[in-house]
């Protein structure tokens, strides 16, 4: 039998949990509130200890009490302030340090060693980057100046994206923190590989006998990845602007759970063994050979002003640390191709964007129509079978097919089998950053993008992007609260599909067992 990983069964060893950036939005938002919802499931080992980490002065109180409104804010677990909440809080200390101030690594080695005394951690540290990636290789570097690095126990480095600008600014980064890390001990993260059902993706595709026989350019049609956002750029704008939802989105997330969909069974569940199916699909993926290829098959919009709910929304061009002549695109969609054996003419569009009408992240697998029409004259025509799998915010997926409607002579009307996780869980899913973390500190790194899968996304999006630099002009726009330009449809529309609606806007058209 096939070797695999039994995820149950890994230790939670004890570990120092070092985040850098422990000041900043991420930890606020994602990375407390994650690390109190593992501590309340009983995922964490008895013996931890948290060390916030960045320049600003905080006494170690003050810093709990960041913890504290955090966790209140954001968590799904909420905090009381007992006991339990003061035994919870001593595990967190704090140090201010500036990343290429090496005296302060020095330091934090002195405190870390007492705090490993205290709690009797074995010298596991695992040192987390919440920070822009400039300061990835400082912070390697001084690590390893500062001592930090030595003794026994293992040491790990876990890196937020983007990982670089581009395909040669993310080998400068990567060599300079493999100078210091090997890379099994560099975790990087793309935060939707730890969401539910994009994790779910691969038991839906492996564990069914109905549908791998299909999953294939015989009987599929096209695959459509939405991820639509209802928020602007909120407070990064100043980061979003020299990003633009290409590397923001589409460099990562996008094409990692294009990853998923597409990639060969591994034949071990062993995190190299699926990773090294993961890079073969992005090595497959079709490049856009010029300019000419990027217009045709790239659009690329930018919001302006609009309304949503009742609600007027500026355009991106006012919004706070934006250039207000900008170029940036807020939404892209685009069509690819994997060009293998299996998916040999099978379009894939994606399509992400802001100040979209919903906030959805869904995948539509179209399958093909049926041979021959024996309905032809009926009512109703008869639509494809879809597979939909819904990543968030709801979680689940349908199949959406034909059936006759009851009562009728020969009306027919889709109808969808659906299975809807988060009415099951409810909002209690665990977060991606929760299961990730989880993941980390066990050593588990399957669902984080190993190097060879991050290069091969930069190539494919360079492409584009260099495009883009050189003719910054052909921009789209369209309102926020839309569904984005119109000639993301048209894009479809030449090759008979269209977008499928997604977050439920079909429920009038379809019958749903509910
Ligand atoms: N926020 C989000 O939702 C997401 C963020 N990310 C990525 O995570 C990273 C962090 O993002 P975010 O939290 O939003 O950024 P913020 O700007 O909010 O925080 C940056 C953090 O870095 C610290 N810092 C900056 N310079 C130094 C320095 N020289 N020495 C020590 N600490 C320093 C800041 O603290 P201080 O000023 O006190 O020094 C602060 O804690 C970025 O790479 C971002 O792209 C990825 C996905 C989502
Ligand atoms: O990485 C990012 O993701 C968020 C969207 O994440 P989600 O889990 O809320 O869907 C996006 O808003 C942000 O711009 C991007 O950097």
């Amino acid at each position: 039998m096939a070797e695999n990983l039994n995820l149950e069964q890994l230790q939670t060893p004890s570990s120092v949990f070092f985040l850098f950036g422990a000041t900043g939005d991420l930890a606020r938002r994602k990375l407390f509130p994650a690390i109190y919802s593992l501590y309340r499931e009983g995922k964490l080992a008895d013996d931890f200890a948290v060390i916030g980490v960045a320049r600003r002065p905080r006494t170690q109180e003050e810093f709990r009490e960041d913890v504290y409104q955090s966790i209140q804010e954001f968590c799904r677990y909420k905090a009381e302030a007992n006991e339990e909440w003061y035994a919870f809080a001593q595990h967190f200390e704090y140090k201010a340090l500036d990343i290429n101030d090496v005296n302060g690594f020095r330091e934090l080695k002195e405190q870390t060693e007492k705090i490993e005394e205290r709690y009797h951690i074995p010298g596991n540290r695992m040192f987390y980057l919440a920070l822009a990636p400039e300061l990835f290789g400082s912070v390697s570097f001084n690590l390893q100046k500062g001592g930090m690095l030595e003794g026994q126990g293992w040491k790990r480095l876990v890196i937020e994206k983007p990982f670089g600008y581009d395909l040669k600014s993310a080998e400068t980064l990567n060599e300079q923190i493999r100078q210091v890390f090997r890379e099994e001990d560099i975790y990087r993260i793309d935060h939707y590989l730890g969401k539910e059902m994009v994790q779910n993706i691969e038991v839906i595709r492996f564990a069914n006998a109905f549908f791998e026989p299909l999953w294939n350019n015989m009987h599929i049609a096209n695959i459509q990845i939405t991820l639509s956002e209802t928020v602007g750029v909120e407070e990064r704008g100043g980061y979003y602007d020299h990003a633009g939802a290409l590397k923001d989105m589409g460099q990562n997330h996008m094409l990692q759970m294009l990853t998923m969909i597409a990639m060969e069974p591994p034949s071990r569940l062993l995190p190299e063994d699926i990773r090294d199916e993961k890079v073969k699909v992005l090595r497959s993926l079709r490049p856009y050979l010029n300019a000419e290829e990027v217009e045709k098959n790239v659009i690329r919009g930018q919001y302006i002003a609009g309304s949503a709910n009742g609600q007027e929304l500026p355009a991106y061009r006012a919004e706070d640390k934006v250039d207000p002549n900008s170029n940036t695109e807020t939404y892209f969609a685009t069509k690819l191709f994997v060009d293998n054996f299996r998916w040999a003419g099978v379009p894939f569009y994606i399509r992400t964007g802001k100040r979209l009408p919903v906030k959805t992240t869904e995948i539509v697998v179209e399958f093909r129509s049926m041979p021959t029409n024996v309905y032809l004259g009926q009512k109703h025509k008869l639509e494809p079978n879809l597979l939909v799998i819904r990543v968030n915010p709801m979680e689940g997926i349908y199949v959406k097919i034909n059936a006759k409607k009851p009562g009728s002579e020969s009306d027919i009307q889709p109808v969808a089998m659906d299975f809807c996780q988060s009415c099951m869980v409810g909002i209690n899913s665990p977060e991606a950053y929760e299961r990730l973390l989880h993941d980390a500190v066990r050593g588990e790194s399957t669902y984080f993008t190993r190097w060879d899968e991050v290069a091969s996304a930069w190539s494919f999006v360079d492409r584009i992007a260099e495009a883009w630099a050189e003719d910054p002009g052909k921009l789209s726009t369209y309102p926020a609260g839309s569904w984005g330009p119109t000639e993301a449809d048209e894009l479809l529309e030449k090759d008979g599909f269209h977008w499928w609606p997604v977050n439920g806007q079909d429920e009038d058209n379809v019958v749903w067992n509910k």
